[in-house]
């Protein structure tokens, strides 16, 4: 359990104890097993000490020794309990990452669309592949639900011994700036990391732009001198993360010279063409910003050992993840589009590609779009703008409202629009009533984009997460 860790000192008894289970939570915790008391955001897992050992934790791992000594419990007094809980795990489950070839990806959009297409690729390639993303994590073809982008440090160890175990050789794994700030992917031995972008989201909880940028560095700041740090060229943050690597340094780009340069040529809702390094291509994903979630997965599976052109063959034949550009076109040709953009730059992006591929003006552009509930309020009226910018006609409404008032965000949203703005716009705060709305003022020819909550298929007010999924809603009132 202890090799790589960083321990002040072991006390209490007997210093080699044998655990069963690892446990962050006092409230999961069975007889056997070592608890971490990790400090939190809401509360300190200190205050569960007892607690944990009342339920038969046998060792405790923390900062700060709880003022009574049991003599038959060890104590391993860390100085950062949560950057140890990875090392320990990894420990404990035999250095699983060490035996895939496990790539992060972190950028505030296209993660999960690169991790899927990774996934999809090397799968196609013929490989056993383990992923761990926003929609879902996958052992090979078993589905497991996903609670959060990146699992705790503790499942995720979990999860790649269950890879290890199934015969998975990879791992794509999203890396959200939470995560890598509380230290989960301590322990996980990458062969490479990808930064996608980097632009507004989470400042609710980093603070400051300047926080949030260098949380994803942090990624790049402990990789190994054998891993690769790809970066997308365009973003001007590309380099920041580079700067202080270890890693093999790479880039893409659309715009500049690179490493792996792509040349879009043609952009339509059914795909795009592309050149990359010299060689065309068709794909079947849509707009700019996939051309470059395309190039990020192709280098990334380049520089993994893959064959240049087979990687694009397979690439080519491949889809979006679900809920990002998914499209119905109803019998009287509404286009639906049902997105995941959730924040103001992939809504702007979604949106100018919709702009930049539609026939002409007279296909209408109508966008639903709403914010979600305790999570960064300055990007409520930036949305609701970047939507009127670039729409005939905008539905404000209901995201997942968790424990706001849903009228309070839409009020927030609306603080972004002029009156002329404000004149093409409606706000109807029940999600299933604003899709209804904005189908029934769409003509044949007219673009409707669903934006927000794409593969979810669960809508959070007060504490329940109540059965809704934008695309079956179009589904069953076309129907
Ligand atoms: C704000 C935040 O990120 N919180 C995450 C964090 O929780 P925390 O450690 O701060 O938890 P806490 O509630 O303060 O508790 C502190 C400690 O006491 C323990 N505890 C608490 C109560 C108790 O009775 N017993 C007990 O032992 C807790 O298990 C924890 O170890 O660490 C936990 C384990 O790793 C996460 O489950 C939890 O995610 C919460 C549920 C969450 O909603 N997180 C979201 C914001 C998030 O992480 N999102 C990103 C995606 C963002 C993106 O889109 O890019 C993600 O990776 O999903
Ligand atoms: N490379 C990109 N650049 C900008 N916007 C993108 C990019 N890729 C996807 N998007 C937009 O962002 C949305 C979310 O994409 P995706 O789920 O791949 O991102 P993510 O980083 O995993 O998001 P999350 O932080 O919620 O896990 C998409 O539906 C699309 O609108
Ligand atoms: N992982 C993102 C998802 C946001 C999705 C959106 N539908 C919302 O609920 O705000 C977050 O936790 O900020
Ligand atoms: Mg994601």
């Amino acid at each position: 359990m202890v090799n790589n860790c960083k321990i002040k000192q072991v006390i209490g008894a007997p210093e080699k104890v044998e655990v069963k289970h690892l446990f962050l939570d006092s409230r999961r915790v069975t007889p056997g097993s070592l608890f971490f008391a990790v400090p939190g955001v809401l509360t300190d897992g200190h205050q569960y000490i007892e607690t944990a050992i009342e339920k038969g934790a046998v060792a405790i791992v923390c900062e700060q020794l709880p003022s009574t000594i049991l003599q038959h419990i060890t104590y391993i007094q860390v100085e950062h309990s949560a950057s140890q809980v990875g090392v320990m795990a990894a420990n404990f489950y035999d250095q699983p990452s060490e035996k895939l070839k496990v790539v992060a990806i972190t950028g505030t959009n296209g993660k999960t669309t690169c991790a899927t297409l990774l996934y999809e690729l090397f799968r196609s390639l013929g490989y056993k592949v383990g992923l761990l993303s926003t929609i879902e994590n996958r052992i090979d073809t078993q589905i497991l639900d996903a609670q959060l982008t990146t699992p705790d440090a503790l499942s995720l160890q979990k999860l790649m011994a269950q890879m290890v175990e199934q015969g998975c050789t990879h791992c794509f794994m999203e890396a959200s700036s939470h995560a890598i700030v509380q230290e989960r992917l301590a322990g996980i031995a990458l062969k490479g990391a990808v930064f996608t972008n980097i632009t507004h989201d989470h400042l609710d909880y980093h603070q400051t732009f300047k926080n949030y940028i260098y949380a994803k560095k942090q990624l790049f700041d402990k990789l190994g001198k054998e891993a690769f740090a790809l970066v997308n060229f365009d973003d001007k943050r590309g380099q920041v993360m580079q700067q202080n690597t270890k890693a093999r340094k790479l880039g893409f780009s659309l715009k500049s010279m690179a490493d792996f340069k792509g040349k879009l040529k043609a952009n339509s809702f059914e795909g795009l063409q592309m050149e990359i390094n010299g060689r065309e291509s068709w794909f079947r994903l849509i707009g700019d910003f996939n051309a470059y979630n395309l190039l990020a997965v192709y280098a990334s599976a380049v520089l993994l050992g893959e064959k240049e052109e087979q990687v694009l063959t397979a690439l080519s034949g491949l889809t979006p993840a679900r809920g990002r550009f998914d499209q119905i076109v109803s019998k009287d040709n509404r286009r639906f589009i049902i997105d995941y953009a959730h924040t103001p730059d992939a809504l702007e992006n979604v949106l100018k590609t919709i702009q930049s591929i539609r026939q002409s003006k007279e296909e209408r552009i109508i966008t639903l779009v709403g914010c979600g509930g305790n999570r960064d309020k300055e990007k409520r009226p930036k949305m609701a703008k970047i939507a009127a910018e670039y729409s005939d006609l905008v539905v404000l409404t209901s995201d997942n409202p968790r424990d706001e008032e849903p009228e309070t965000i839409l009020e927030d949203m609306k603080k972004g629009l002029q009156s002329e703005e404000l004149t093409k716009s409606v706000s109807i705060s029940d999600r299933k009533d604003a899709i209804r709305y904005a189908m029934e003022q769409a003509q044949g020819g007219d673009i409707v984009l669903v934006a927000g909550k794409g593969h979810e298929t669960y809508q959070e007010i007060k504490g329940t997460k109540y059965t809704f999924d934008d695309k079956q809603v179009i589904r069953d009132l076309l129907a």
